[in-house]
């Protein structure tokens, strides 16, 4: 039965798959979201866009997130701000320091030292990718206490996060994506 939440049935839709898949921590599992499908359709960003906002801290000046996952994210999360007139940037995390001219790791309009940034995630399975981008931004001098994902598949990544003190806040257990999938 297709869920009466329209987000949810997208994410059904066009982002869950059964199979066998290689995760980026390595494991296997029966199970993928592949949230691309969605958060780069223009649906999916007017549905994501605003539900991801709310969770943002209301002190944080940028949101961040690990390139590739989450640059659209970052980027319509800090549209939907402005739209509302609230000052919040878009950060993109390399996953590795650029090779050649600015060797940057961070891209985009830099907050002053000690800003709150708030992570944004696609999925989170073990937190790995989070905490990579987390621990980029901690190096850089800005504050990260929460992340804030679309999907939680809750195989370790809360744990992993709270272990750095970080908060994870998602919209979806896998459980759910999959139980709407059918
Ligand atoms: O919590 P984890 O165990 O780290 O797994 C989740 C990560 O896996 C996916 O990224 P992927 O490495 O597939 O990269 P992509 O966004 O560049 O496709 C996803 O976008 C998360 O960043
Ligand atoms: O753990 C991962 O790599 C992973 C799982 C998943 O369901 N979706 C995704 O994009 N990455």
């Amino acid at each position: 039965m297709l869920s009466a939440d329209p987000l949810l049935q997208l994410l059904a839709i066009h982002a869950y798959r059964r199979g066998q898949f290689t995760l980026a921590s390595g494991a296997s599992s029966e199970h993928y979201v592949n949230c691309k499908p969605v958060t780069l359709s223009g649906r999916g960003a007017l549905l994501l866009a605003p539900r991801l906002l709310e969770l943002v801290e209301p002190e944080a000046l940028a949101v961040a997130g690990l390139t590739l996952g989450a640059d659209p994210m970052v980027s319509w999360v800090a549209h939907a701000a402005a739209l509302a007139g609230r000052n919040l940037d878009a950060l993109i995390v390399r996953k590795e320091a650029k090779g050649h001219g600015t060797g940057a790791w961070l891209e985009g309009p830099l907050p002053p030292t000690g800003s709150l940034i708030t992570l944004l995630e696609d999925v989170v399975t073990t937190g790995g990718s989070a905490l990579k981008a987390v621990h980029q931004l901690r190096a850089a001098g800005y504050v990260v206490q929460r992340v804030v994902a679309i999907v939680d598949r809750e195989e370790g990544g809360e744990a992993a996060l709270g272990a750095e003190a970080l908060q994870l806040h998602s919209l979806y257990r896998l459980t759910e994506v999959a139980a709407a999938h059918g």
